[in-house]
Order: C-alpha cells, then structure tokens, then sequence
C-alpha cells in the first residue's frame, strides 16, 4: 500500500510506463492482473488524496496515445473504459453507488463476455462503411478503415441508412491465433505473446495485405452516435446482428445475484469459448438511463467490467528465510508484504533454490509475481524488473545451517533450475560428445512404432531391444552420461547445486522428520503439529521420533498450554499408531524416493522381513526404476537402514507394524508357515520377538484358534494359555523359543 505522495508519484510513473508498453507497443510489460492490482493502489491513493491527483494518471484517461505513423480519426461520439470490480461484494457496491446517483432501484441489466481484443469505431453513412477507428485516446483514435475492410465479420454494407457508429472488438479466435503463431514460428519470426497484441498489431499495419492474412473477426458490443431511439440495449444489438454482424451473448439480468450467477456461468464456459476474455461486461438496458447516468472522467457509470479471478498477484519481497527441510535440504522462503491472492493473505513464499535466485537475479525490494494454485504453497514466480526503484539489495545464499550453524554442502538439485521440472533418474541420458547428440530412451519402439512403458527393454510386439545404446547412432563412438532437464535441456553439469545441512542431528532436521512421522504421509497422529513437536522438543521431552513412545501424561501436564484432555488425546494418537500398517511406518520413516507407492510394494513384498531386505533383492521388485541394476529406492531404503539400526530397532521395541503374511519366506525353518500366538510378559520386547518371528515365515495371530500351531508362553500367561491347553495347542517356553530361532 502506498502511503506518501512520492510513493505516489512513483507509482504513476510506473503505470505511465507499463500503459504505453501496453497501448502503444502493443507489447505489455507485466500481465494484465499485476497491471490492475498497481492501478488500484493509485486508485485508492487518489480517492483517499483527491487534491494530489495527477493528471497524466493512467486513471484519469483512456487508452494511451495514438500512434504516430496512422492517420487519425475524431471519434463522432467519445469511447471510453471500463471501471474494473473482482468480487461479489464490489459488484454489490458498484450496483449501490449507481442506484443512488440514478435515485431509483435498478433492475434492468446485460451482461456480455468481455472480449480482450482492440476496440474499433465502425462509421456507416448511406449504409455504406465510410471509416474505422481504433479506440486511441477515447476523443481521437488510429484511422484505420484500409484494414478493417478485409476484415469478413465486417459488412461493408448495412441496411440501416442514418450515420451510425457501430462499435465491438477486432480479435482473433483463439485458433487462429494459434495457427498464426505456429507460421510466424516456421518463418523464423517471433511469436506474439497474447491474442490482444496480436490484434492491436494487425490492426495498426500500413500495408493491408498484412491484415488480410492474419484472419482478424470483429464482434459487436455497443453503439456510439445512433440517431435512431433504440430504448434497449439488448433489441439494438439484436437488430445490428440481423444486418449482418457476428452475434456476442447479451444475458439479461435483473439483481446482483443474476448477475453473479451469469459471470459463474461465463467463468465456466471460458475456457471453451472461441476468443479470449478477461472478464464480462455488465450494463445497464435502458439506453437513455444510461445516457442520463453519464461518465466519470474515463468510464461509463452504467457499465462495469467484472474480470475473471486470476492466480497471480504481486507484492514487494522483504527479506528471504532459509528453512531447513527433513533431508537437510536449505530453501529460501521470500518474506513478502501481505498480499491477498485468490481470498488468502499470503505473506511467505517459496523460492525452489539459490540457483533459481541467481537465474532471474532476484533482490531484496523487488517486486515479485506471487501465484497461488489450489492448496499448493504460494510460489515466487519473478521479479518485476521494470519496477525497480534502486533500494533492491542482492540476495546472497547461505553458508551455514539457520538452524545448527553446520557449514552448508551443495548437492545435486532435485529439480531443473531453470523450468522447475522434478528431476528424476530418467533425466540421465547419453550424450555423443562428438557429434552432440542426446540419446533419449524411446517412448514408440524404433522398428515397429509400438508404444512402450518407460521401463520396458524390449518392444513387446517385435522384441526389437529398446535401451539405451551404447554407441552413438551416428559416428558410433562412445556416449557419456549427461544430465539434463527433460523438458527445458538444460545442461545441468555445471550448475550450481541446491545446499544441505548435512548434520542429522540438526534441530530443524529432527523437528522436520518428527512433524513429518506424524503427518498424513506417515503414521497421522493427531495433535502432533510442527508447533506441538517444536514445544516438545523445546522442553527436551522429545529428541527424536522414539521418544514419542515413552512420552507421559504426567509430563505433559506440566508444559504450558496443556490440560488434561490434550494430554490423553495425544498419548492415545500415538498409541493407536502402535498396531499401523507397514508401509505407513515405512512411509513415515521419511527416507528418500520411498514414498506411498514404494512403502506399499516393500511391506508386500517382505512383511516384517522388509528390515533384512538386500538391497539386490529390492532392485528386483517390480516398478523399482532399475536403470543398469541400480535402483534409487534400493540404495536409499537400505542405506538409510544401515545407517539408523539403533532408530530402528528402538522404534520396533515399542510398536508391532501389522504386516502382510508373506507366503513363501525366504527364510526357512522351525516356524515357517506356522501360526503363533504369543501370551505373558516376555523378557524382550514383543514386537521384536514377533519380527523375528515373522521374519523365520511365523503368522503371528492374536488369539487361539484351530489353525494356531504354537502358543509362546512367558511369565504370568493370561487366558490364552487355558484355550491352547484345551484345543491341544503346542506350547513352547522363552527359552525353547530362542533356541529355535537360534537355529533357523
Ligand atoms: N498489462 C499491462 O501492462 C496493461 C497496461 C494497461 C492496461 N492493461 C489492461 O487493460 C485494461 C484497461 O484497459 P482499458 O481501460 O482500455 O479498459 P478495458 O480495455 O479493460 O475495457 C474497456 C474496453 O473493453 C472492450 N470490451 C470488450 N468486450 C466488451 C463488451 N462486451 N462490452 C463492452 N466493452 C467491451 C471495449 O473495447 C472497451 O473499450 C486493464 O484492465 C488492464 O488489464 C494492461
Ligand atoms: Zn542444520
């Protein structure tokens, strides 16, 4: 928000800027939202300063200035804007400041797309089209009749006689524009960035062989001078589109829910529409009322533009934070100026990594586009660097951890620097250094023209080896292995990395992987937020996940904020975890590339076992990505076993994952295949003697019935041991127990 007069100023001079990049150039700066945010801000300046007012605010004329090079054309009557509102609520306000001016309730209304093209003046004299203007200024506009004559939507002759000013958009269908663009692009030209300019550029050419070609359509909006007395501004339209112009829906409306309800329904249909709109026209019906309400200094007081709600806003970046991630991975957060992007105050923003900042020489003060999709976290999508105003400051990237002041490492990033795309294995194809070609893994196979699955090796129609080749193609020499982005070929050997803490024992690090062992992905305990964990680890209750097992109510109780329902509440979330599937426990474990899916097919395929898995024998299962028999989830699963043994086994001390029954162990002996039930207090803890159990092919089961084998019987048995005398169960002591599974 600006506050002083040179703020003001500044602002203005932006907008100035960015209007004639707009108007005139035909080539905008920034998108049209981040436009009319900066506007507003002048806007609600001047209405709250109105004795500051300059008079070359963009607010205070139309358009911008007419283009030298074209002959103008006074308009015989003035064009005009629109006022812009967003929501519901400044359509309300927009319907009540109209009805107090017109001092009587209003309830007549048209509501049409709003197309986002060039607005022309179509002068008709005898029937005959005499001349056609471009918008330009509002009082004077580009002659630009030479063009608008090749023009088809545009009849030549009407059979209406009196001089009348019809008036629409010149645009051009969303796929024509595409095809224009695919031709410029063929000719080696460059792409127009948007129909709009497009357009506006079509429009302005002197030669008009090159308006001919671009397929340019004209659909009617208004009327200007009319000395006919149409009284509806529906009928009229419908009358001019009977003289042979396009026709534009015109829905009639009659409160500000009608109206609203129209604008949802356009909204709908937007993306199926032939042309491009930004919004929709909403006006008032009655042609003389409207002529009776008038303009304020650049818009009509009867019509209003309600634009289409749009992902992207801008703020100003105060300052950059480094939050450090379960993996160690640093990345810089942007502190903004709050700013509301589709009804939620966004005041953070992620910034993906320090090479991203360093790409698109992001610096402190800049003002940032902010875009907000869905439920995803607000991302920083560029400066604007037109904006600068020489306060920015450079942002440097961080050589120690925020958090444990470890010196920082870089690692290979885990997406494309320079379009964000995740990097995966499969960006690693071979490269011919000599003839600088990428071998890519063909998606159809080259024989046969079959389509394959990305980790199929052999085509499975004609059995033509697909894989990678070792030699190149072309020369036949040897490939190297090159890593670059999929979608954008980014070579990204020389790029700078994304950083780590590497200390596993980092504060943040911990604080991350406990807030994420409890989180939705893991085993969703209730109650156990990142605020909850960084109090709990605050208080030295909490070092590391297990700990969350030996966590007390009594303790609880003693730390602020905490009664004695939150306590229970918490204790009996983490107690129901005890009994989760596995692949959640895997899952929340939070190791690299192990995710859902991975936990799922693991716990499947292994049981309790999953624990002694050889990393050859998880590379075999089934969608593990091997590339060359190495598999990512393989290598990261049982490192991260080897490196956290003790976490492990603490973790299976105080909880039993209930695990698929596998089947055919790969373990034979004793137990294999036979069903156990355990009773009585054990000299270790439960759950390990059952994956111990499991892991020698025992079903472990929680009550005797026919199918049990075996009841393991430890000190002061409860009922079970009665129901297994009675049904003949065998049952076996501790220490015969381990005498077995010592010799499996
Ligand atoms: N991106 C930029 O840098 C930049 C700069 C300046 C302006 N702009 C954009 O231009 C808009 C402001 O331009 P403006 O003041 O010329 O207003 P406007 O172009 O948004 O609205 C007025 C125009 O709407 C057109 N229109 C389309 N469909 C219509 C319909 N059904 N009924 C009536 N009119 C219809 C008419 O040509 C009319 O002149 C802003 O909202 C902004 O988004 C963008
Ligand atoms: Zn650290």
């Amino acid at each position: 928000m600006i506050q002083t007069l040179q703020d003001y100023h500044r602002l203005v001079e932006k907008l100035c800027t960015l209007a004639h990049h707009y108007y005139v150039l035909a080539s905008p700066l920034v998108s049209d939202e981040i436009y009319d945010q900066l506007y507003r801000e002048a806007l609600a300046y001047e209405e709250a300063h109105p004795t500051d007012i300059l008079a070359h605010s963009p607010t205070q004329r139309v358009g911008g200035e007419v283009v030298p090079f074209l002959p103008k054309q006074e308009h015989k009557v003035r064009m005009w804007s629109l006022d812009n509102v967003f929501n519901f609520k400044e359509l309300q306000e927009w319907l009540k400041r109209l009805s107090d001016f017109a001092k009587a309730p209003l309830e007549s209304f048209v509501c049409s797309p709003k197309l986002d093209g060039a607005s022309l003046n179509l002068y008709y004299e005898n029937g005959q089209l005499v001349s056609a203007s471009m918008r330009g200024n509002g009082v004077v506009g580009e002659l630009v009749t030479h063009n608008a004559k090749t023009i088809r939507s545009i009849p030549l002759k009407i059979p209406y006689t009196k001089p009348i000013e019809i008036r629409g958009e010149v645009l051009l269908l969303k796929e024509d524009f595409k095809a224009l663009n695919a031709q410029r692009l063929a000719q080696n030209l460059a792409p127009f960035a948007n129909a709009r300019n497009a357009s506006v550029g079509s429009l302005r050419q002197l030669n008009s062989s090159v308006t001919a070609q671009r397929k340019l359509t004209f659909y009617p909006w208004g009327l200007g001078l009319c000395p006919r007395a149409f009284n509806s501004l529906q009928k009229a339209m419908q009358e001019v589109q009977e003289w042979g112009f396009l026709s534009l829906d015109f829905v009639a409306c009659s409160s500000a829910e009608e109206i609203q309800n129209t604008f949802d329904a356009f909204s709908k249909k937007r993306p199926n529409l032939p042309y491009e709109a930004d919004g929709m026209v909403a006006m008032l019906d009655d042609l003389e009322l409207q002529h009776s309400l008038g303009f304020t200094i650049k818009a009509p007081r009867f019509a209003i533009a309600y634009k289409f709600a749009t992902a992207e806003k801008c703020t100003k970046l105060l300052r950059v934070i480094n939050q450090v991630g379960r993996s160690g991975a640093i990345t810089p957060v942007g502190v903004l100026e709050p700013v509301s992007v589709q009804g939620a105050l966004v005041s953070r923003a992620t910034l993906d990594n320090y090479t991203q900042i360093q790409q698109q020489d992001l610096q402190i003060n800049d003002i940032v586009v902010v875009v907000r999709s869905g439920d995803v976290i607000p991302k920083i999508l560029r400066p604007l660097k037109e904006l600068r105003d020489h306060t920015q400051k450079k942002i440097t990237p961080p050589t120690h951890c925020p958090s444990c002041a470890t010196a920082l490492q870089a690692q290979a990033l885990n997406v494309c620097p320079a379009c964000n795309l995740a990097l995966l294995l499969k960006n690693k194809p071979n490269f011919c250094p000599k003839c600088v070609r990428f071998f890519q893994k063909p998606t159809h196979c080259p024989a046969c023209a079959s389509p394959l699955s990305s980790q199929q090796q052999k085509c499975p129609k004609c059995a033509y080896k697909v894989g990678l080749p070792r030699a190149c193609l072309e020369c036949g020499g040897d490939l190297i292995y090159q890593e670059f982005c999929y979608r954008c070929n980014l070579d990204l050997r020389e790029r700078a990395r994304g950083l780590v803490c590497p200390n596993t024992s980092c504060p943040a690090r911990v604080q991350e992987g406990i807030v994420y062992f409890a989180s939705k992905q893991g085993l969703e305990i209730k109650g156990l937020g990142d605020k909850v964990v960084a109090q709990l680890l605050r208080v030295g209750l909490l070092r590391g996940v297990a700990d969350l097992y030996t966590l007390k109510k009594q303790d609880l109780l003693t730390l602020e904020g905490w009664q004695e329902k939150r306590a229970d509440n918490l204790i009996r979330a983490i107690e129901s975890t005890k009994h989760a599937p596995l692949w959640r426990f895997l899952c929340a474990l939070g190791i690299e590339h192990v995710g859902k899916g991975a936990s799922q097919v693991l716990s499947n395929a292994f049981g309790l076992q999953v624990f002694n898995a050889t990393q050859a024998q998880i590379t075999k299962l089934k969608g593990f990505g091997s590339v060359e028999g190495q598999s990512k989830i393989a290598s990261s699963f049982v490192g991260y076993l080897q490196e956290n043994k003790t976490l492990i086994e603490t973790l299976l001390g105080h909880i039993a994952p209930t695990a698929p029954h596998i089947k055919e162990p790969s373990v034979g002996g004793f137990f294999a295949g036979k069903n156990v039930v355990l009773t009585g207090t054990l000299s270790q803890p439960r759950a390990r003697i059952c994956t111990q159990l499991e892991q020698q092919g025992a079903h472990i089961q929680t009550s005797v019935n026919k199918q049990t084998d075996y009841l393991i019987c430890g000190e002061n048995p409860g009922s079970k041991l009665e129901k297994a005398k009675s049904q003949g169960v065998q049952i076996l002591d501790e220490e015969t127990l381990f005498k077995h599974l010592k010799n499996a």
